[in-house]
């Protein structure tokens, strides 16, 4: 049952707004994609290393603060301006951070870091309606990310849009478990993280309206959850999900939206009898296993686990964008009667993900709702 609570068409100051992204189905009008350009291999900090998979952290602990190489960038590049003239050809507005040397050294009084990338502008923006947060990250060396964004994010503020930047973390030794190692299996989950100061993530959360959903994770402390709660006051709920997943950073591998009503799940991470009980009314779909990947090149680089089947994007409530690498998941999302878009993109896994994790919903037509 969906109940509207906000009419787009009894207030045309909302459709005239420049940020306005409620859900992630409504169809989408513009988007951030993410960058490659000058991208840097992450540090070997520890909260960097226990999130991805061992091969990956073995070489990037080698080679941590070089800039990419052109044979990961090249393909992965291609990729990404094929996913840019897709999303154009569908009539979506595409915006783009600038393009900035990430192996530059940056400090605060306690530490300093060179940089990553701005691949995945959904983990540090967080759109929640009107309202575009800078979310307080926890990876030292995506620190100052979200400055390539500022331009962007100036243009949305003086058009109207509401500007908000969480408390920016010291990330001193406080925050993190020296006790801490990556839960093997029979094992309880674990997390990296002390309650030291608020951390999140915005791709730990994703959005169905007045209900958010967020899943705990090494990047995320149930202080970072608390905040946001505390930010966004009366007017939405946040439900926790439970994940199994050992090594837990963003939500969008692990379940996800994908209309109202309907819910993607990674049956290895997400145990459907300990889903919020608001969530167990929806049609649970089951992500299909992924394809393997045999390219040794791609398995070797990929900073994420082999879920990234799943992280697909909304056009609407009808077409998705899927890689057609994956072709059980292409064949099931069409059984759920959608039109799957294939775009192919394994490459970017090395910068750390998929189509979810390179964009960020700006604008989606369509109204605060309540729908559970
Ligand atoms: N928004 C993102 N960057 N998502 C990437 C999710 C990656 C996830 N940690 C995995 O390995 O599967």
């Amino acid at each position: 049952m969906v109940t509207r609570v906000d009419s787009a068409d009894a207030d045309p100051a909302s459709r005239a707004a420049p940020v306005n992204s409620h859900n992630e189905w409504d169809p989408l009008e513009e988007v951030i994609v993410g960058r490659l350009e000058g991208a840097a291999i992450p540090s070997d900090h520890p909260v960097v290393t226990c999130n991805i998979p061992g091969m990956a952290a073995r070489a990037q602990s080698l080679l941590a603060g070089f800039h990419y190489p052109k044979i990961m960038i090249e393909p992965a590049q291609r990729e990404l301006d094929h996913f840019v003239a897709l999303l154009q050809s569908l009539g979506i507005v595409v915006k783009r951070p600038e393009a900035v040397d990430h192996k530059k050294r940056f400090g605060t009084p306690e530490w300093s870091s060179q940089g990553f990338c701005n691949s995945c502008p959904r983990d540090s923006l967080l759109v929640i309606g009107g309202e575009i947060i800078e979310t307080p990250m926890v990876w030292p060396c995506r620190y100052f990310e979200t400055h390539s964004y500022r331009p962007i994010l100036k243009d949305y503020f003086r058009r109207g849009a509401r500007w908000t930047a969480a408390p920016r973390p010291q990330l001193t030794n406080e925050l993190f478990d020296p006790e801490f190692h990556v839960p093997g299996k029979g094992e309880p989950i674990s997390y990296i993280l002390t309650e030291f100061e608020p951390v999140f993530d915005a791709a730990d959360f994703f959005r169905c309206g007045r209900d958010l959903f967020v899943t705990r994770s090494n990047v995320t402390n149930a202080s970072g959850i608390e905040w946001l709660r505390r930010h966004l006051g009366d007017g939405y709920r946040i439900h926790e999900i439970k994940s199994r997943c050992p090594t837990p950073m963003h939500i969008d591998t692990t379940i996800l939206p994908l209309g109202p009503g309907k819910i993607l799940i990674n049956p290895e991470y997400i145990d459907t009898d300990q889903l919020p009980a608001v969530l167990k009314k929806w049609d649970i779909l089951v992500a299909p296993e992924p394809e393997p990947i045999t390219d040794p090149m791609l398995r070797i680089t990929s900073l994420c686990g082999k879920w990234l089947n799943m992280n697909v994007l909304m056009v609407d409530e009808k077409r998705v964008i899927v890689d057609p690498h994956h072709t059980a998941t292409m064949r099931a999302l069409e059984n759920w009667g959608l039109e799957p878009i294939p775009c192919e993109f394994l490459h970017y896994a090395a910068f750390g993900g998929a189509f979810h994790c390179a964009t960020l919903d700006i604008r989606r037509c369509g109204t605060l709702q309540n729908y559970f």
